[in-house]
């Protein structure tokens, strides 16, 4: 049965187009948020795709220095691991700025994500909240942030963050918990190629509760950017 998602689904015709529209969009929101509140704080996902649209939206012309810049989740890896989420967003996005903003890492000294959970929901405790934006990935196999398809999340907790083990990948993860970006101001997620948007079509037609993707379009409303 079909879910009461709220969906807006943006279509591009490709990815230039794509990062232009988001840069536009995001420009607009983190200026709101600075203008209402003095200060905004904008989330982004590691993994591919942002290589690709980051360095646009670092030429945006904003007061950078009242942004506060996290992510969606974090591999437990050394930030200079090419693994690391916190790597791509220095490489991709703060390297290319000419003015910085407050970036706040999900990596700690812990061995574990587990344990890292209280010192880093202090740490976030510190960011504008509700974030004013959050940019999300979208695995292929459905999973947002580091939350993956048939893990507990627990809609009761207070924490920001929960650890993670992904199905195929080899170090832990520490992701934003559903609640945290449920809560936010705004949430946008960037799809790119066929098979993900199919994967998109698909659950909106026949969702799966199971898929943490689901879970977030059934919970509130989410803008998609999309291009094959
Ligand atoms: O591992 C991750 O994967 C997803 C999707 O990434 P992509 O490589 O398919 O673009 C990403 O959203 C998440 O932040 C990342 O840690």
């Amino acid at each position: 049965m079909a879910t009461n998602h709220l969906i807006e689904r943006h279509v591009f015709n490709d990815l230039p187009s794509l990062s232009e529209a988001l840069a536009e969009s995001v420009a607009v929101t983190l200026r709101n948020a600075i203008t209402q509140h003095g200060q905004a704080s904008l989330v982004v996902p590691g993994g591919r795709t942002p290589t690709v649209y980051l360095p646009r939206l670092a030429q945006i012309n904003l007061p950078w220095q009242h942004v506060f810049v996290t992510l969606s989740d974090e591999r437990w890896v050394e930030p200079t691991s090419e693994q690391s989420n916190e790597r791509l967003v220095r490489e991709h996005f703060l390297q290319h700025m000419q003015q910085q903003p407050h970036f706040i890492s999900l990596k700690t000294k812990h061995a574990h994500p587990d344990e890292a959970i209280a010192d880093l929901d202090m740490r976030l405790a510190g960011l504008p909240l509700p974030f004013s934006l959050i940019i999300l990935g979208l695995g292929a196999d459905g999973h947002i942030a580091s939350l993956f398809p048939g893990m507990t999340l627990d809609m009761n907790s207070a924490n920001l963050c929960q650890a993670a083990t992904p199905p195929a990948a080899p170090s832990p993860r520490i992701s934003l918990s559903l609640q945290a970006l449920i809560n936010s101001s705004r949430i946008i997620l960037v799809i790119t190629g066929k098979e993900k948007r199919q994967l998109v079509d698909q659950l909106i037609a026949s969702p799966d509760p199971a898929i943490p993707f689901v879970q977030l379009m059934q919970s509130r409303p989410v803008e998609l950017f999309e291009t094959d």
